[in-house]
């Protein structure tokens, strides 16, 4: 329609009313017409793939899965509801191994212990690789980062700077007095704060000032805009974006969606900060003002290797990318978690502030050296994990090869996805009070007691397990270890306006990490005096 803009209002509309009316009209079925031209086209293509995989896979047994529809596919079952919930309902029905079409990409989905062992370890060669949608491609330059990298020579070689230089348990360490110094500075803003207190913007900015100055040596000056890019994130790489379901049209699903365009956006802002921050580290190292030995920040680690010829520039900003995102969004969720769960358990919660204060009163702090002293702190966490994985369906793996997995077909170039939210949740491996928080389930003597969370059982599996597993596990705990045990030393808590603690929300929010949807507000009473500020400030 065309405009008079002096008039603001349709140019012809007074003396063509009907006339306008009849063309208005017209168009409108055009559109109509177009809109299911284009829906038939898709819907005959979706079918021809169909028809064409489903005469290529002549003989294979896939595994089952629910009914699907062209061009979506099996995605009308997940409508409504967080994908890991979704799908541990449909694998109820469909069994541990299950076959999901998401858009254009054929999904495994597996969702028991047995399932992820073949996966995971078994043929973890097989299923060592990741795919890499549109979005990440993105966001990760490329899949130039260690988590998104394909399997190869050059996610091999940042996987080992990472396990033998970057998050060694002697570099996690080195940190300690910058984590104790973070986390008295975020007691005393607790404690100053005008109640009650938004928990979660503490916990975030707590972990990633930790985390920026291990990387970088030095808080980040533009961490609102950080944090609004790791939002964009955790939005935007949850796979379930227009442009990755459906690669084939990415450039029309993009356009029509807009993820594109953020991924983009999101990328250019985060990548300049890191250039920007890579910059004042290379003038400062020029003027001989970098760290050695145990002083030196993670970038300077990374700027030692790239000098000695080890990986370049893209590859730095890409693997700093992943200990921002995949560092400090895991351990602020889980710190979120954890106080979450403690608030609707009053009786842990009383359990858990009794042993931290027990061990810590008297010197009037928590010294990180000294947390191997406490146990059932370790089990409130262990069961916050179980419950609240903060990457409920890992991170996804890709079919190198076709194989079998517990004797179902998995033709190379499927998308495969463990649902570690399901397997913590599984009554035949957790049968006491499966779905309630009781960190006693793991306590000496019982079965839980034996199981491990660090890859080596697939009852539990929050930082995965196999070739791809975290390898930021000694980082990410010592980041959640501290700042829990230093807040129910000084606070009590409570949530306020909440009579019933069991009746306290605990919905999760839609992304790629499982955070919790609300606020975490809650009231802090101090109980023991807050460390005093250093003389100059933090
Ligand atoms: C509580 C904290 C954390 C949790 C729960 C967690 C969880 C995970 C999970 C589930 C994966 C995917 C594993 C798989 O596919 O089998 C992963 C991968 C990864 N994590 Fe963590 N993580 C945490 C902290 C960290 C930290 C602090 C860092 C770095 C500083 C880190 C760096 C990575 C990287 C680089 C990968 C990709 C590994 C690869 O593909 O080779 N994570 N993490």
């Amino acid at each position: 329609m065309v405009w008079n803009h002096e008039l603001h209002r349709p140019s012809l509309a007074t003396q063509h009313q009907m006339e306008d009316t009849t063309s208005q009209s017209q168009s409108h079925y055009y559109f109509l017409y177009l809109w299911a031209l284009v829906s038939l086209a898709f819907a005959l293509a979706a079918y021809r793939r169909f028809l064409t995989a489903a005469r290529a896979n002549g003989g294979l047994q896939l595994p089952p899965g629910p009914w699907q529809l062209p061009v979506i596919g099996s995605l009308h079952h997940l409508v409504g509801q967080l994908p890991h919930r979704a799908m541990r309902d449909l694998a109820r029905r469909h069994g541990p191994v299950m076959l999901l079409q998401l858009g254009e990409l054929p999904t495994v989905v597996v969702s028991t212990p047995d399932a992820a062992r073949e996966v995971m370890r078994t043929q973890d060669l097989t299923f060592a690789s990741r795919p890499l949608t549109a979005s990440m491609r993105v966001l990760t330059n490329d899949g130039r980062d260690v988590a998104f990298a394909p399997y190869g020579e050059y996610w091999r070689q940042l996987r080992k700077i990472a396990v033998t230089e970057l998050l060694t348990a002697r570099r996690v360490l080195s940190f300690r007095a910058i984590r104790e110094e973070e986390v008295a500075a975020m007691l005393r803003q607790v404690g100053s704060a005008a109640r009650p207190v938004e928990m979660r913007a503490h916990l975030t900015a707590l972990v990633s000032n930790a985390t920026f100055r291990a990387v970088m040596g030095d808080r980040c000056k533009q961490r609102d805009v950080f944090l609004r890019g790791v939002d964009e994130v955790i939005q935007l790489s949850t796979g379930f974006n227009p442009a990755d379901m459906w690669p084939s049209w990415s450039w029309l699903a993009g356009r029509l969606s807009n993820d594109m365009r953020r991924a983009k956006e999101c990328h250019a802002t985060l990548y300049d900060m890191f250039g920007g921050i890579i910059e004042e580290h290379l003038e400062r190292m020029e003027g001989g003002g970098d760290g050695n030995g145990e002083a030196m920040d993670l970038l300077d680690v990374l700027l030692k290797i790239h000098k000695d010829g080890g990986v370049d520039m893209v590859a730095i900003k890409a693997v700093i990318f992943d200990v921002f995102i995949a560092g400090s969004e895991s351990s602020a969720t889980t710190l979120e978690w954890a106080l979450a769960e403690l608030i609707k358990n009053p009786e842990a919660m009383k359990k858990v502030t009794a042993e931290v204060r027990q061990a810590f009163d008297a010197g009037g702090r928590v010294v990180e050296d000294r947390l191997g002293e406490l146990t059932y702190l370790h089990l409130v966490i262990r069961e916050a994990l179980r419950l609240h994985p903060p990457l409920p369906l890992l991170l996804p793996r890709l079919c190198r090869e076709p194989c079998k997995v517990l004797g179902f077909d998995v033709p190379r170039g499927t998308q495969v996805i463990v649902n570690a939210w399901a397997l913590g949740r599984d009554e035949q491996h957790w049968p006491d009070a499966t779905e309630e928080f009781r960190p006693e389930r793991f306590e000496a003597g019982t079965r839980a007691a034996m199981v491990d969370f660090r890859g080596a059982d697939f009852e539990l599996l929050p930082f995965g397990a196999g070739r791809r597993m975290c390898p930021g596990i000694a980082f990410g705990l010592a980041s959640v270890e501290l700042p829990l045990a230093s807040l129910l030393l000084h606070f009590d808590w409570e949530a306020p306006d909440v009579s019933d603690p069991t009746e306290f929300d605990m919905t999760e929010a839609f992304g790629a990490t499982a955070r919790r949807n609300a606020n975490l507000l809650l009231r802090p009473s101090l109980r023991v005096p807050l460390p005093a500020p250093p003389a100059q400030g933090v």
